[in-house]
């Protein structure tokens, strides 16, 4: 049976755009379906538009330290709409590249709702649309938890729409989201308090790694506000908002913004017709394969159960599965041991592999820790002296490096690198083996005793 396409992804995100463009590349037809922007939320509300915010709160940061560097300046003013503005314009280059590069490749863009019919039928706003492989990639969305007053809160979408820059702002929810929001807001000025269910922020991160961020967001001038369990959200007669936990009223707020974590889209996507059944958050689940039981049907990216919800984790699952596909390399597997990861605060938190509390679970007494905590050159002389922390979890006799834990200025780009060397089974000795770069922080996870 001929199908109009070799490959039909739903979603035109950072997975559905890999899967395709791959497919592309070896010579099939392939589309891709969006219901809103190329790119989805990574380019469009996600990593894209959150790193700008990054970049233009370290600015701030470097303005504030530069009278210590001998610099006469001072921060005369920020315009919130003028770095928004700019922001929006970067991304809108960068979906017009994705539709002139996926046209060049020869990709359709259905543009609309898709929703399967079949095993090999897509239907796009009443249009229908076959195709030998399906690859679901609908990612996922902000969860607003159903407390009495939630819709007067907004979400990290809500925030990418801010025309303004608040001035008082609570945050719900103190995981990847959360913190880097609240460094961005804090260091451009805006009075934040940041709340979470659990005591510590980044709560599955490794132990020093919790501690870090919890004394920079303090030393930031970040109210924390946890464990703190929200009952409702409630609005003033003068439009302020207040977060109601147990006992205690949280108020004054011009914003709330919810980042207790993201649920599937595959709502209406029309699984029930093709009999797969999700998990009971909504996630789908797949084998080692991104299979999702039925022949025909992958599944990749956020929307998939047990997957890191990561760009690079869905743009590897994408490509993979269309060189397993179209390029006779079969063996190809997703291999999620070793995924290193970032969160933007201020200054940046990365890590690797196992934390030391995962490790001593799996590892017992063969685990060895190495650490340092320090105060970097760049700030040794500044007002604010955030201290950079690494850790090194080692196991066994040969002391195989099985995670890599570090918070200071600079991790962002310092810890692939690192990621690499954890990846190809690096050990202690061949860490200490490496020659360091000086002066730098990363030096000290070549030296550490
Ligand atoms: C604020 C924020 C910051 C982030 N920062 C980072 C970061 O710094 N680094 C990082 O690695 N990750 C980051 N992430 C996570 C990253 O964005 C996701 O892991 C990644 O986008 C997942 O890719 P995906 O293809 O699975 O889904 P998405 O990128 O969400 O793409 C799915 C697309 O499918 C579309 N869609 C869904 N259902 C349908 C349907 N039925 N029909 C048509 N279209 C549909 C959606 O509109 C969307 O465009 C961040 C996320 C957020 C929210
Ligand atoms: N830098 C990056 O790579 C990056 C940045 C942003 C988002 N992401 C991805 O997006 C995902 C979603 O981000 P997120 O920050 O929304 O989720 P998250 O899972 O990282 O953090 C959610 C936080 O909310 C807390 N929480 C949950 N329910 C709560 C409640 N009712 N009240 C108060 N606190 C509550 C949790 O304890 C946790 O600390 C991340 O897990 C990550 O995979 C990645």
């Amino acid at each position: 049976m001929a199908y109009d396409y070799d490959m039909i992804a739903i979603g035109a995100g950072s997975g559905g755009l890999s899967a395709v463009e791959k497919a592309a590349e070896f010579g099939r037809k392939a589309a891709v379906v969006e219901a809103k922007h190329l790119g989805g939320t990574c380019v469009n509300v996600g990593c894209v538009p959150k790193k700008v915010m990054w970049f233009g709160a370290n600015i701030a940061s470097a303005i504030h330290d530069a009278p210590d560097f001998g610099f006469d300046v001072a921060l005369k003013g920020f315009d919130w709409a003028t770095l928004v503005d700019k922001r929006q314009q970067y991304i809108k280059n960068i979906n017009e590249w994705y539709a002139g590069y996926l046209k060049d490749l020869g990709v359709d863009v259905l543009q609309g709702w898709g929703r399967l019919v079949d095993e090999h039928t897509v239907e796009v706003d009443g249009k229908r649309y076959t195709a030998e492989t399906i690859v679901l990639a609908p990612g996922a969305e902000p969860i607003v938890p159903p407390v009495e007053g939630a819709d007067l809160g907004i979400t990290s979408d809500g925030f990418f729409q801010l025309r303004e820059q608040p001035k008082n702002v609570a945050i719900i929810g103190a995981g990847y989201i959360g913190v880097e929001l609240a460094g961005v807001f804090r260091s451009l000025g805006t009075e934040v308090t940041l709340i979470d269910i659990m005591p510590e922020p980044v709560p599955l991160f490794d132990s020093l790694l919790k501690e870090q961020v919890k004394t920079n967001l303090i030393d930031q001038g970040v109210q924390l506000e946890m464990p703190f369990k929200v009952q409702k959200l409630e609005q003033a007669s003068d439009g302020t908002l207040s977060v109601v936990g147990e006992g205690k009223t949280l108020s004054g707020f011009d914003k709330v913004i919810w980042s207790v974590g993201r649920r599937p889209l595959t709502r209406n996507l029309g699984l029930d017709a093709v009999g797969i059944e999700t998990d009971p958050r909504g996630y789908i689940p797949v084998d080692e394969w991104q299979h999702t039981g039925v022949a025909n049907i992958y599944a990749i990216g956020d929307a998939v159960q047990g997957f890191p919800q990561l760009t690079p984790v869905a743009i590897r699952a994408g490509r993979y599965l269309s060189r397993r596909l179209y390029n006779n390399e079969p063996e190809l597997k997703l291999d999620l041991t070793y995924v290193p990861t970032v969160v933007f605060a201020h200054p940046p938190v990365g890590t690797v592999g196992l934390t030391e509390e995962k490790a001593r679970e799996q590892y017992g007494d063969a685990v060895k820790i190495y650490q340092s905590v320090f105060t970097p050159m760049r700030f040794a002389f500044t007002r604010h002296q955030p201290k950079t922390a690494l850790k090194l979890v080692c196991v066994g006799e040969d002391e195989k490096v099985v995670g890599i834990h570090i918070a200071g200025d600079a991790v962002d780009e310092m810890l692939q690198g690192f990621a690499v060397a954890v990846q190809m089974g690096a050990t202690k000795a061949d860490l200490d083996a490496t020659i360091a770069i000086h002066p730098t922080s990363s030096e000290e996870l070549v030296t550490m005793r």
